[in-house]
């Protein structure tokens, strides 16, 4: 994305990306307590002008982040208690998740051990090899473009990670890690709101998405 505000706390709505993920998560009967995971320099940001401003009362802890999202996904992971049975990882620039995708994927989680949001492909896909020439059409059928939130039981999901760190193995979402642990990893389906603000173009998509939303609730 570039410039000098990391992403999560850009603007869309009026408001920085980060709150609108923690408001669904602040009011979801499935969510007991939050733990965030922000850059250290941002730590004290996040609770004057983020947490307490806006009453996120399941905000309990605030961690340092890592390098990587997986090291930060660990850092919390440290901090979450022993009584915890169910995790839900969500990334902060997913502003668009809902109470369904929260509420599933948890339910998910607690008959089957692990699941996550994803959606099906809906676009030819391609594999494309040197010089830009496509080798082959992929059946697109069975497969599904992971989102968060991801929720599973937290002794699959720490071991994993300890696993992984030990091991030195990286992936871009903690499925991957349950999944490479041996465990089965379900599917809610998503939707194609719930966009991953990457590019400078999906800030763009979000207001359209917010502003949507907003006239849809009048
Ligand atoms: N060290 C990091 C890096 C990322 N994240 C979180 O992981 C999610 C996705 O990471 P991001 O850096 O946004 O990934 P990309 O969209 O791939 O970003 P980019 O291509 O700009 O690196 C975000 O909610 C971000 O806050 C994190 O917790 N710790
Ligand atoms: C977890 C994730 O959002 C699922 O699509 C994605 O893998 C995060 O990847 P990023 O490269 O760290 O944004």
């Amino acid at each position: 994305m570039g410039g000098p505000v990391p992403k999560q706390f850009l603007a869309l709505g009026g408001q920085p990306l980060v709150v609108h993920a923690l408001r669904v998560l602040q009011a979801s009967p499935a969510v007991d307590e939050i733990i965030l995971a922000v850059p250290q320099s941002e730590m004290d940001y996040c609770l004057s002008h983020l947490v307490t401003p806006h009453r996120f009362t399941k905000v309990t802890k605030i961690v340092p982040g890592g390098a990587e999202r997986q090291d930060s996904v660990r850092h919390a992971l440290e901090e979450v208690g022993d009584e915890t049975d169910i995790v839900l990882i969500h990334d902060a620039v997913r502003p668009f998740l809902t109470e369904r995708m929260v509420s599933e994927v948890v339910a998910a989680a607690r008959a089957k051990g692990a699941a996550i949001v994803a959606l099906p492909m809906k676009d030819t896909v391609k594999h494309v090899g040197a010089d830009h020439v496509i080798e082959r059409t992929i059946d697109r059928r069975p497969l599904w473009l992971a989102q968060t939130p991801q929720a599973f039981r937290r002794d699959w999901l720490v071991a994993a990670h300890r696993k992984a760190h030990a091991e030195r193995v990286h992936a871009t979402d903690d499925a991957y890690l349950v999944e490479w642990a041996g465990h089965p990893v379900s599917v809610v389906e998503g939707s194609g709101e719930n966009i991953k603000v990457t590019r400078p173009e999906d800030l763009i998509i979000g207001e359209a998405i917010w502003a949507a939303r907003q006239s849809s609730d009048r």
